[in-house]
């Protein structure tokens, strides 16, 4: 059921216009500017590491013609002041921005009670109040040009609240809330809104995040399919070229997307076995917990 490719939407990812990427030096960031790259765009990638940008630069670079631009900012996009300065550095160099994908984000799993309150207000710094910043400081020059395209990467925990993501888990849900909000207001100017609700996705932060996940954590998030970043990028590139609102990497994400309100109770009820199911595991085999929740079966 895909639209049709809309004349905003074209000129969006128009070949030598300008995107800007949070969280461009890696994973989902940097597979998506790598396909911007491919369509002929320039592209301004901010993260904060210059070394993880700097590697980024010199790979996408591979994936551009010659006279294609790739900017790179090193910043903190929870530093408004700094964000919004970067943001106009990245303007006066490459021009108005058609898009902005805000993919900069973190995320600390762990037990509610075990987590320190830093990274609770850090994770709604960085998460949401990141991309608000990104969003405001890109928004007037895309009025004054009378299009542009806003998409924010939430995440499957955007849409239920997830056993060990108590800090990540509301900071995506403000995202959407953020994302649904500003859509209708937007749409007048000719700006499209869209946001991404991608599963576990092969990735360096995944890798980070699985040394000290819960093993509940891993057999809830581990009902839906691990995706590969490039294939997260696709569908967000496709989504901004249909003007979609919600991006669903895979059935599971469709599905979540499309019912979770009416979904939650069951869900809960199923991950509540999932829980009771790993604590038994523990209780049995200590050593063997991170291998027996990969293997939980739906009908287990
Ligand atoms: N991987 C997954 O399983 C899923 C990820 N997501 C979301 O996708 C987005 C990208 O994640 P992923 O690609 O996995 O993560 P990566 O860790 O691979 O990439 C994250 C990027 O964000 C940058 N970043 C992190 N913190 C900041 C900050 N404070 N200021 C500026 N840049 C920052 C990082 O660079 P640097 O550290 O140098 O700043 C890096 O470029 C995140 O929002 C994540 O929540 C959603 C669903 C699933
Ligand atoms: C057909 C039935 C549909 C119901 C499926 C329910 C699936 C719930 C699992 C959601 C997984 C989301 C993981 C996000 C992880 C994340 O954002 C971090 N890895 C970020 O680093």
């Amino acid at each position: 059921m895909a639209k049709p490719t809309s004349k905003a939407s074209a000129k969006v990812l128009a070949p030598g216009s300008h995107a800007l990427v949070t969280g461009g030096s890696s994973g989902i960031g940097k597979a998506t500017a790598r396909q911007l790259l491919e369509r002929g765009m320039n592209v301004t990638l901010l993260a904060r590491d210059p070394a993880k940008l700097d590697a980024a630069r010199a790979e996408l670079a591979v994936a551009s013609q010659s006279e294609q631009r790739i900017g790179i900012v090193s910043v903190d996009v929870s530093d408004r002041p700094r964000l919004e300065a970067s943001v106009a550095e990245a303007i006066a160099t490459l021009g108005s921005p058609t898009l902005l994908v805000t993919s900069a984000g973190i995320a600390h799993p762990g037990y509610f009670s075990d987590l320190p309150i830093d990274i609770f207000e850090r994770t709604m710094a960085v998460n949401y109040f990141g991309t608000l910043y990104a969003i405001r400081a890109v928004l007037p020059a895309m009025l004054e040009a009378g299009h542009g395209h806003l998409a924010l990467v939430s995440s499957g925990a955007g849409l239920v609240g997830l056993y060990g993501y108590t800090p990540y888990s509301p900071s995506k849900f403000a995202l959407r809330g953020l994302a649904e909000a500003l859509r209708g207001e937007l749409k007048p100017s000719g700006i499209g809104v869209s946001i991404v609700y991608p599963p576990d996705t092969d990735t360096p932060q995944l890798a980070e995040e699985n040394k000290t996940k819960p093993a509940e954590t891993k057999a809830i998030t581990a009902t839906a399919d691990t995706w590969s970043a490039d294939g997260v990028a696709t569908a967000i590139v496709t989504g901004i070229s249909q003007n979609r609102f919600t991006i669903t990497p895979g059935t599971e994400m469709r599905v979540l997307n499309r019912f979770h309100s009416v979904l939650a109770p069951a869900l809960n009820r199923y991950f509540d076995q999932l829980v009771a199911k790993v604590r038994r595991e523990q209780a049995l085999n200590p050593e063997e917990v991170a291998a027996t929740a990969q293997n939980v079966s739906p009908d287990a």
